[in-house]
């Protein structure tokens, strides 16, 4: 068993001691271990939660009833009480029957990962979409968890439960929940049409989006804040930002692009969490352009890099024209040589470099616009050659005999519609050229 005690700082915070148990069939490293429990300990501080302690324990199973198995709850105890801490905090998901005996062997505030994340998010959230999201997330923790006696809804604040209501008090807020999961639900169809409503429109209007997504803390806002001069919350702490914020960033060729910030993703994030944000992830599907924003300076970034690829297959984003920007190059020692896992290209960037944030731009700009296309089309075609003119700025053009060469950059929303309309046309006079030649 591994224990660190930290350093204490006087305050009215919440004080807590962190508790990890490691199963040997999990076969993590100790760097992983490690890595892990930092995460948690930045977790709680964001939550504004002191850390006094932490421990680490390897066990073959889970015990069910304890969670860390009965010696090691007497052990938390006394460290707790030694160190006056008043929260016990678990690296791990926990079951609503340990959370019970474990508050009431401990006399601690027992909080696992997922309900730390929640507790953030319920800091966080700003806008009513937020708020709904952060609402359903917790209330879909909680249900499975409502059993027996023990915990009832006082527990949602974070307060500790009171002990046992009644089985009818029980009924009554199973059924609670499931009529607001229900509404709560509903309520989220509307914004989610509402904001389908208002892509579609952007659509129309064939800006481009780009959306800025990557793991928590990467630099995503600072990045947003110093491209287009918003003024996002951006903060060393685990999930500054919940709700998506949108602006308008100007590329080099004057052109306007709309940049999305988007929250942050983290390791083990429960399934539930990462489907009540699904409808504020969309607009990662709906981006021309992803741009994946790692921590370069982090010595998990591989790890990282895959929690964030994984969210986005499950979003169905995966495989969408992507820049990897490997942030914070001010603070990397070893310039490692850029590896990249499937498409898109890499950048390596300071977001507080204004000559990165300018190689950035260009790099949006080209891999948005960059896209030139050649067409050779016969001279008496008026009809191809206004097609020509609507799927993009004409570059130049070129008299080859009885044809003109149009060297066009493609706008890609048009593309998509007359575009391969007249890539038909071509293959099709192709093939015919083809047959007359035989
Ligand atoms: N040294 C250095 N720090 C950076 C850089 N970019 C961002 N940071 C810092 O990293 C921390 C996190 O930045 P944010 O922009 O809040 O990160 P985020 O990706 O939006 O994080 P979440 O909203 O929590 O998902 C802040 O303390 C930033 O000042 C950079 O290029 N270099
Ligand atoms: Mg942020």
């Amino acid at each position: 068993m591994k224990q660190t005690t930290h350093e204490v700082t006087d305050g009215q915070t919440d004080k807590a001691v962190v508790v990890s148990l490691v199963l040997k069939s999990e076969r993590l490293t100790e760097d992983m271990v490690q890595y892990s429990l930092d995460e948690l300990i930045r977790l709680a501080d964001s939550a504004g939660v002191q850390v006094l302690h932490s421990m680490v324990q390897t066990k073959d199973a889970v015990d069910s009833r304890w969670f860390v198995g009965k010696g090691k709850v007497e052990e938390i105890r006394a460290v707790a009480e030694t160190l006056g801490a008043n929260t016990a905090i678990f690296d791990q998901e926990l079951s609503g029957a340990q959370v019970r005996n474990l508050e009431q062997a401990l006399d601690l505030k027992i909080i696992d990962r997922t309900q730390l994340i929640l507790d953030i998010f319920a800091q966080r959230a700003k806008t009513r979409e937020g708020y709904l999201q952060v609402e359903l997330a917790q209330l879909s923790y909680l249900l499975p968890r409502l059993s027996g006696h023990g915990v009832n809804l006082s527990r949602l604040g974070g307060g500790i439960g009171t002990r046992g209501p009644g089985e009818t008090k029980l009924e009554m807020d199973r059924r609670y929940i499931r009529n607001r999961i229900h509404e709560l639900r509903v309520s989220l169809h509307e914004v989610k049409r509402h904001r389908e409503l208002h892509r579609v429109r952007r659509k129309k209007s064939g800006v481009f989006q780009v959306a800025l997504v990557g793991y928590t803390n990467a630099g995503k806002s600072t990045l947003l804040n110093r491209l287009t001069q918003a003024d996002v919350y951006a903060e060393n702490q685990l999930f500054a930002t919940l709700d998506p914020t949108s602006r308008a960033l100007q590329l080099p060729n004057g052109q306007e692009v709309v940049l999305t910030d988007t929250v942050g993703f983290i390791q083990n994030l429960p399934h539930d969490l990462v489907a009540a944000f699904r409808a504020t992830l969309e607009e990662v599907c709906e981006a021309d352009l992803i741009v994946h924003v790692v921590d370069g300076s982090s010595d998990m970034q591989d790890a990282q890099m895959r929690v964030v690829d994984d969210v986005l297959r499950e979003l169905g984003a995966h495989g969408k024209p992507t820049i990897v920007l490997f942030n914070k190059s001010d603070l990397q020692q070893d310039r490692r040589e850029l590896r990249l896992g499937g498409q898109g290209e890499a950048l390596r960037v300071s977001a507080f470099s204004p000559d990165d944030m300018e190689r950035l731009k260009l790099a949006v700009q080209e891999r948005l616009m960059g896209d030139t296309r050649s067409f050779v089309i016969p001279a008496g075609r008026g009809d191809l050659i206004s097609l020509v003119y609507r799927v993009g700025d004409v570059l130049g053009q070129e008299v080859e005999g009885e044809d003109i060469r149009f060297d066009v950059r493609l706008k890609h929303n048009e593309f998509d519609k007359q575009g391969t309309m007249l890539q038909a046309f071509i293959a099709h006079e192709a093939i015919q050229q083809e047959g007359e030649s035989y």
